[in-house]
């Protein structure tokens, strides 16, 4: 059974709550996002290995960690929602490189539709996370998931803000192996397959299109 993460820290339940309000702006919601986001970041990637290198300090010669080189990761992101996640990301990993999948769910089937996908070359050398917002059905995430296993990247994670019970069930079910990170579990879903309380469509709010 793959491992299920809660990102628990006092500034991203603050942060999040800000982003769950009805009032909140667009601009507000995207920047909150953003920092989230570099705090998703630090904790997603807290067991990259580190090698030893000589340096010089000011004062004397030491042994001093650095990223080992040969780590090299890809972020996903998810469209369209997925852009605010990585954003932050990037802030934090700039070395990463970047490769985006577009799906969006049919609203009366909320089976999601590929239309887009296009990675880095180098993939199979890449440790990978896949990133969206939401994980609601968990239709998304396992259709995306599916896909881009078959690119063969060295390492699979699947980082996200907000998740619904079911959704984490159903991609624990088809992607048993794959490790996922949230910062909140919220209560269920709506008959729209939104999550609830949520925070609504987090494409719409970040970019305006409601
Ligand atoms: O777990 P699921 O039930 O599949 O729902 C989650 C998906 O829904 C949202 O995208 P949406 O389809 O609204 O596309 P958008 O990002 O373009 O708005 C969200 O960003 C996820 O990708
Ligand atoms: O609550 C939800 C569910 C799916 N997609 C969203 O953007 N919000
Ligand atoms: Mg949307």
């Amino acid at each position: 059974m793959s491992s299920i993460t809660i990102i628990n820290h006092p500034l991203i339940a603050h942060k999040l709550t800000l982003m769950r309000r009805e009032e909140t702006s667009t601009a507000k919601f995207r920047s909150l996002l953003k920092e989230i986001s570099l705090l998703l970041a630090y904790e997603v990637t807290r067991d990259l290995p580190l090698k030893s290198e000589e340096i010089q300090t000011p004062l004397r010669v030491m042994q001093a960690p650095v990223l080992a080189p040969e780590k090299k990761m890809v972020v996903i992101s998810i469209m369209r929602a997925g852009q605010g996640i990585l954003d932050g990301m990037l802030e934090l990993i700039p070395s990463a490189r970047v490769g985006h999948i577009g799906l969006y769910r049919d609203p009366r089937t909320l089976i999601p539709i590929e239309y887009y996908l296009k990675v880095p070359h180098d993939v199979e050398e890449r440790d990978m996370f896949i990133v969206d917002p939401m994980l609601a059905t968990g239709n998304t995430a396992v259709a995306a998931i599916g896909r881009l296993k078959e690119l063969n990247p060295t390492s699979i994670k699947f980082v996200c803000l907000l998740a619904a019970p079911e959704g984490l069930d159903h991609v624990q079910e088809e992607h048993p192996d794959i490790p996922i990170y949230t910062t909140a579990i919220d209560e269920g879903l709506d008959e729209h397959g939104y999550i609830l309380p949520g925070l609504g469509d987090a494409g719409d709010r970040l970019f305006g299109t409601k």
